[in-house]
């Protein structure tokens, strides 16, 4: 019996007979087996083309999209240069492969596309074309990394990003609500800002991988070396979409007035505002927080634009501006505008508050940027390998503001507003700065700090309940600003080398993630000033009447010792035919020398214009200068006294009047008992009146229960105080005995007190 091996079923047959019967299914089972295969692989292929010729014809599905970094996804039609690309003929590739080096590979990536211009466009669209265009060079990507079977025989198109499909639907949503105004107060708002390449990245050849788009769209594309086979079949690029986006030309003017003016002109109109810059080390967070001199950053023009701001509005031209600075220092909390000791931070009303801060009131932007200046040269700040002037410290700003203005109806309103402008220190690794030193410690912390910030982003945008806040003394003073009533404004900062592409990744992921969340309402803090109620503008009268009476008795005391020395001059000056010096009346005698600018410089109090000489002639016209002046301040005091006198008077009626206001009880003067005792009580009765036309019958303490002090109570050094019927101590014109020794301003105001002046001013 024949037996049939793999070898002679391999054979070829030898008629065609023979060949017919080899190519009948049944005949061998292995032959079977082969054509089976064959025939499926076919089928598959048909069907992969069907379905690639039916996605080609439809409009792409939101479903299909978030499988769209499978290889079968069909080429995005904005990517011509892909597709000239996937179609060259695959020795052009292989040339180009060989040609590789080592270095980093171009790549093209297939990008989502930013939404399209409207028909006319703008300057800045086409810029923006322009923008696409170049970052089309970027794009193209050599096929190395895929296997070369699929290089060769199938178009692939790599859909970039982890979310594409869903920022492609973001895109389109933001687009919609990007061309409005920012919403400033409902969410936290995002801006990123791209800086440029530095020097020191240029020389070491490093490459671009980000790109801004429309001023809104940010493209991130990631680079890798061509060897590295693991890392090139996961490469992806990201796109994400911000309220808005600075590249790296954007001026500092340009960055804070679309992110930072609005925010500015809520806090002048009594509400909350926070500005934090966020990202990697050497992001560029100072320059876009504190800048240059020739370009100061946002904390300047912040603080610049509300000072012009407040000057113009402010309706009586008062405001008061209060300025802190702290740092958050490896997990210590510090002054910066005086270091001393660690502050220890609480939580108070009016939020989380670090007790102790120094608060400087500040009455100009220059003042405000001198202590910006002190305040930066206490930070620490350190230089790493990532940048030279590394901040090594959170630092916070806080500028309350608070002033009047008037609201349409003439009312005057009372406005405070908080703005804190926070910058932060970046995230950095332990590699990218230095090992196993101080910064490394720094690192940590500041990571650690950073951390936790991201772990509130997270619990807020979920919505948590718990809000870990207490994990970092940052987030404890960044509450009122992420989760508080407050207008919150982050600047994301980026790099744009290639090297730091992890780094720009996870800002730019957490920028987005923070753009969620959700702000509570900000309440406007602003106080309507309301028409006093007649008591209280009584009592604040009162004070006044009381402040400017204590005024007018020190002027008047300092008047009457100048009388003194010049009356004492002049009688020392006819006593003695050669009078002493007038100086020596006032000073103590020192040991003579001979000066001579002073004896250049004759006055009437500096004796040195007697000389030998003129001793007779200089004595009499020092005397009677003397009493030329005397009579001036004689004058002078008499004038004094009337005013004082109109003053009283009117301040009497003014007092009497308000008491009989608030006091509608009878009076309780009876005779024997405590007598009330007003100036007019104490004038000399006129016999013509009899009785006294004062009110003092009537009179009562204002309001005998309040805590007010009266006129007398001031002009009166020995008022006693007196426990009131409701048990409350106050200083009252109530007195059990007459006055004894009425006050100098009495004796002035009334000539019948003057035999109880001294004997020296009669
Ligand atoms: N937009 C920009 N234009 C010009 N130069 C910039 C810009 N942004 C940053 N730089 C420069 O980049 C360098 C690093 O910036 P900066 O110190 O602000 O980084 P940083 O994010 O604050 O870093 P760190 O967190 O370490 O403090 C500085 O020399 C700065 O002048």
């Amino acid at each position: 019996m024949p037996v049939s091996t793999r070898s002679q079923s391999e054979r070829k047959p030898r008629s065609d007979q023979e060949q017919s019967h080899a190519n009948l299914p049944l005949r061998n089972p292995h032959h079977g087996l082969k054509e089976k295969m064959k025939a499926l692989t076919l089928l598959y292929e048909q069907q992969k083309q069907a379905s690639a010729a039916l996605r080609n014809s439809k409009p792409p599905d939101p479903t299909e999209l978030r499988f769209a970094t499978h290889p079968s996804v069909q080429l995005l039609g904005s990517c011509k240069k892909e597709e000239r690309e996937s179609t060259r003929p695959f020795t052009q590739v292989m040339r180009e492969n060989n040609a590789m080096h080592n270095s980093t590979i171009t790549r093209t990536y297939v990008l989502p596309l930013p939404p399209p211009p409207p028909p006319p466009q703008t300057q800045a669209q086409t810029h923006d074309a322009k923008e696409n265009a170049v970052a089309g060079t970027d794009r193209i990507l050599s096929f190395t990394s895929l296997p070369r079977k699929a290089r060769a025989s199938t178009t692939v198109a790599r859909r970039l990003s982890l979310g594409g499909a869903k920022n492609v639907q973001e895109t389109e949503a933001n687009s919609a609500v990007s061309e409005k105004a920012p919403i400033f107060g409902s969410r936290i708002m995002v801006f990123v800002r791209l800086r440029p390449m530095s020097k020191k990245e240029k020389e070491a050849g490093s490459r671009c991988c980000v790109r801004i788009v429309n001023r809104r769209d940010v493209y991130l594309t990631e680079f890798a070396n061509e060897n590295d086979y693991l890392r090139l079949k996961r490469l992806r690029g990201r796109h994400f979409t911000f309220d808005a986006s600075f590249p790296d030309s954007t001026s500092q003017q340009e960055v804070y007035s679309t992110s930072t003016a609005e925010l500015v002109e809520a806090v002048l109109q009594g509400r909350n505002g926070s500005v934090f810059c966020y990202g990697a080390t050497g992001a560029g967070k100072t320059y876009t927080m504190l800048g240059t001199l020739e370009n100061p950053g946002v904390m300047v023009l912040a603080i610049k634009d509300l000072f012009t701001k407040i000057r113009q509005r402010s309706c009586d031209g008062n405001h008061v501006v209060h300025l802190s600075y702290l740092e958050v220092y490896n997990e210590t909390v510090r002054d910066l505008l005086s270091p001393g000791r660690p502050l220890v931070l609480r939580e108070d009303k009016q939020g989380m508050v670090a007790a102790g801060l120094t608060q400087y009131r500040a009455y100009s932007t220059d003042e405000v940027m001198q202590l910006l200046q002190r305040g930066n040269q206490n930070r620490t700040t350190e230089p790493t390998r990532a940048n030279e002037t590394s901040s090594r410290s959170h630092a916070i700003l806080q500028v309350v503001v608070e002033y009047q203005v008037k609201d349409a109806s003439m009312n005057v309103v009372n406005r405070v507003g908080k703005l804190s402008l926070i910058d932060l220190a970046g995230s950095e690794r332990a590699l990218a700065t230095d090992q196993r030193t101080v910064r490394s410690l720094e690192g940590a912390n500041i990571n650690r700090s950073l951390l936790a910030l991201s772990s509130c982003i997270n619990a807020l945008v979920e919505g948590k309940k718990h809000i870990p806040y207490r994990n970092s003394k940052l987030t404890q003073l960044l509450k009122d600003s992420l989760g508080g009533a407050c207008n919150t404004v982050m600047i994301a900062n980026i790099s744009p080398c290639n090297l730091s592409f992890g780094e720009t990744q996870n800002t730019l992921h957490w920028a987005d993630r923070a753009k969620e969340i959700r702000t509570k309402a900000c309440e406007v803090n602003e106080e309507i000033g309301e028409v006093p109620e007649s008591e209280t503008d009584q009592a604040k009268l009162l004070l006044e009447l009381q402040k400017e009476n204590r005024e007018l008795r020190v002027q008047l005391a300092r008047h009457q010792q100048k009388l003194l020395v010049i009356q004492a001059q002049s009688l020392a000056a006819n006593a003695s035919p050669t009078p002493p010096s007038a100086t020596s009346l006032l000073t103590p005698p020192t040991s003579a020398q001979p000066n001579e600018n002073r004896k250049s410089r004759p006055s009437f109090l500096a004796g040195s214009c007697f000389t030998p000489e003129s001793k007779r002639k200089g004595a009499d016209e020092g005397v009677r200068e003397l009493r030329q002046t005397v009579k001036a301040l004689e004058a002078e005091i008499e004038r004094m006294k009337k005013d004082h006198t109109s003053q009283l008077k009117q301040k009497d009626d003014i007092i009497r009047d308000l008491s009989r206001k608030s006091d509608k009880t009878p009076v309780m003067g009876r005779e024997g008992t405590k007598r009330v005792v007003t100036r007019a009580s104490l004038r000399p009765k006129e016999p013509s009146m009899g009785e006294l036309k004062s009110p003092s019958h009537r009179f009562r303490s204002p309001i005998p229960t309040a805590k007010k002090r009266s006129f007398w109570d001031i002009t009166t050094a020995n008022s006693p105080s007196v426990t009131t019927q409701n048990g409350r101590k106050t200083r009252s014109h109530v007195i059990r005995e007459p006055l004894a020794v009425p006050s100098m301003l009495l004796q002035l105001a009334y000539p019948c007190f003057a035999r109880q002046k001294p004997e020296r001013l009669k």
